[in-house]
């Protein structure tokens, strides 16, 4: 089996495989000369077969153990009718959504594939193209952390945005998460149809949901998602990622049948080996600095993060997504000290 399957299954390697946050971007050359022919970066989402030669090229270059689909999480309100479109040097902007007209004037989730056939059809070339050692993940965002980006119409530091929407129209916040998370269920089994072999949810902006909040629209949509995607797919591995969750890392896996819980690098490898990992796989978690900043340092932090989770199931990924200045070298360095020590 995969070595990122078995890892998934429960089962301590002695060495962990590996893939990257972002693995697929503007710190290769490669990817900036095929987005150049594409045109833009919504252009070589859409575009299937460019989308999966940049998914190809850093397992091309490093031979990582799982290739994630290129896409974006905010394709999804895009094919729910949401206008999506990028600032260069700033990032996405989407026509807002602080209504429950504004939710009921989505379109209805039967109608997403119609824009998003191009990302299926990505899937379905990679499924071909990879070679059999690789496993093929797809992913979209949990409805909160995509909720922020339709309420604000942009990221945001503190998703104020959105918290206001949750504290003052309780009723149509609620809508518009249940709307995505309806959607995210269709999106990712026909991704999973298509050929992918794990999903990932992405919930960037967890960390700022607290409490009762954490546990309605963190944990709860996760786990709605994670049931229906298994129900639909047995067997089907998910990995979760509530970013910056914290303490709500622990039992994130058994509330949401979470196969693997992805942690960001503001927790210590040591603290979620101890808290997080008993109850399952555990991805993580380098800090992407060490991308940019190399040295023996990367070296040293990158062997403290596969020695702390040595005694458990563990792929090894870096905290959050890798940097445009990242170096190329600094990639392989990382590499090969998971691989040889
Ligand atoms: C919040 C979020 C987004 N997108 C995503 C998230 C959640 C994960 C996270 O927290 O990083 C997820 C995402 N975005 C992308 C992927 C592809 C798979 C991967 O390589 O991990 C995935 C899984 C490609 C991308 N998505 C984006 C790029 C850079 C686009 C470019 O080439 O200019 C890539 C490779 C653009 C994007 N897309 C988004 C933002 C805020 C930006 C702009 C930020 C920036 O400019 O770096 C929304």
């Amino acid at each position: 089996m995969k070595l990122i399957l078995r890892a998934l299954a429960g089962e301590t390697l002695p060495t962990p495989p590996i893939w990257m946050m972002r693995q697929a971007g503007r710190y290769l050359p490669e990817y900036r000369a095929t987005r150049a022919q594409a045109g833009d970066f919504l252009s070589l989402c859409y575009n299937s077969e460019l989308a999966a030669e940049v998914t190809l090229q850093p397992i091309r270059r490093y031979g990582f153990d799982a290739a994630i689909l290129f896409a974006d999480i905010l394709l999804l309100p895009q094919a729910l009718g949401a206008d999506l479109w990028f600032e260069t040097g700033e990032g996405p902007r989407l026509s807002t959504i602080t209504t429950m007209a504004g939710v009921r004037g989505l379109k209805p989730k039967e109608a997403i594939h119609e824009t998003l056939g191009p990302i299926y059809e990505t899937v379905r070339i990679l499924a071909r193209e990879l070679p059999a050692e690789t496993t093929l993940i797809g992913f979209a965002g949990a409805p909160w952390t995509v909720a922020t980006y339709m309420i604000a119409g942009r990221g945001s530091k503190d998703q104020g945005a959105a918290h206001a929407l949750k504290a003052a129209d309780r009723a149509t916040f609620s809508a518009l998460i249940d709307v995505i998370t309806e959607a995210t269920i269709d999106y990712l089994s026909a991704q999973v149809q298509a050929g992918a072999e794990v999903v990932k949810l992405f919930d960037s902006w967890a960390g700022s949901l607290k409490g009762q909040d954490f546990q309605d629209f963190a944990v709860k949509p996760a786990a709605r998602i994670i049931r229906a995607v298994k129900a639909k797919h047995p067997g089907l591995p998910v990995i979760a990622f509530p970013r910056e969750a914290g303490a709500g890392y622990v039992g994130f896996a058994q509330a949401t049948e979470a196969d693997c819980v992805a942690v960001d690098n503001s927790v210590s490898p040591e603290w979620a080996a101890a808290q997080v990992q008993p109850s399952g796989c555990v991805q993580g978690n380098l800090s992407p600095t060490h991308m940019v900043t190399g040295g023996q340092e990367l070296i040293d932090a990158t062997r403290r993060v596969v020695e702390a989770f040595r005694g458990g199931p563990h792929i090894f990924n870096l905290g959050h997504g890798i940097t445009p200045d990242a170096s190329p070298d600094n990639v392989a360095r990382m590499v090969d000290a998971v691989r040889n020590g």
